[in-house]
């Protein structure tokens, strides 16, 4: 099975939902010319960490998004994984990602896990508590934010439901950047999946943004490598490539999670 991802390597306009909002459909628009199955947001891309603000310019229930990315998932026949964007719900805040398959439908919402202490998440976001766990073209696939790459257990809990795809959108500031391109890389390793990082460019009142997006195949090689400007590239996988290397180092089979409480 043959899956073609488009990278949406955006700049974010600090706090101003409705600029960033209006730049989306160029890049859906590219990765349909480019025959993408799915494209691919980085992180909070409707606000930035402009968290303080967050009443005023959060997402209600989301719907801003789910509206948007719905009509053009319909137009332009693509799956789109939006990244994720700074939601309200109640009185609540959260760091949310929604998948929505190429007739419009609503796959699955997932919040942030584990919240950013550096970048101030703790103070102004509630965390989520659930796994993302969805299919593009008939494969299993799992999603998860930023910072939640630290945290190997998580992602092989999502990987066991036999999940070959891991998604990552991303605000990974630029001091860090070998810090996000060894984990993406370790964590495709550990659970044999491609890994998709999708980090946003440009810089906010207190970080700079590297890029550097990047489609890892589960032997760990980068099969698409983006750099530091604002860009949207395509690649297609084969999914076929982690049955290989599950078949040939089985390390699904030789967990002992018997040890690991
Ligand atoms: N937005 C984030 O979660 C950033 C995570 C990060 O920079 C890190 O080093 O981890």
């Amino acid at each position: 099975m043959k899956i073609t991802i488009s990278v949406a390597q955006m700049d974010v306009s600090f706090g101003k939902p409705a600029e960033n909002f209006a730049r989306i459909e160029s890049f859906v628009a590219q990765a349909a010319t480019e025959q993408a199955d799915i494209v691919v947001f980085p992180e909070m891309w409707n606000t930035g960490y402009d968290l303080s603000r967050f009443n005023d310019i959060a997402d209600v229930n989301g719907l801003q998004t789910l509206h948007v990315f719905k009509a053009l998932a319909q137009k332009y026949h693509i799956m789109i994984h939006t990244g994720s964007v700074a939601t309200k719900r109640g009185n609540q805040f959260f760091n949310t990602t929604y998948i929505i398959d190429e007739n419009g439908e609503l796959l699955s919402t997932y919040d942030k896990v584990h919240l950013f202490g550096l970048m101030h998440e703790d103070e102004f976001l509630t965390p989520g508590s659930k796994k993302d766990q969805f299919e593009v073209k008939g494969v299993p696939a799992t999603s998860v934010i930023c910072y939640d790459i630290r945290f190997p257990e998580w992602l092989r809990t999502l990987s066991l439901n036999d999940s070959r795809i891991i998604f990552v959108p991303a605000e990974w500031p630029t001091p860090r950047m070998p810090q996000w391109r060894t984990l993406l890389a370790a964590r495709a390793i550990e659970n044999q999946s491609f890994v998709v990082g999708v980090n946003r460019v440009g810089a906010d009142p207190e970080n700079r943004f590297g890029g550097n997006s990047v489609v890892i195949d589960p032997l760990g090689n980068n099969v698409l490598y983006l750099g530091h400007e604002e860009e949207l590239k395509t690649v297609t996988i084969d999914i076929n490539a982690t049955d290989k290397v599950r078949g040939f180092m089985p390390v699904f089979a030789d967990r002992r999670p018997d040890l690991y409480e």
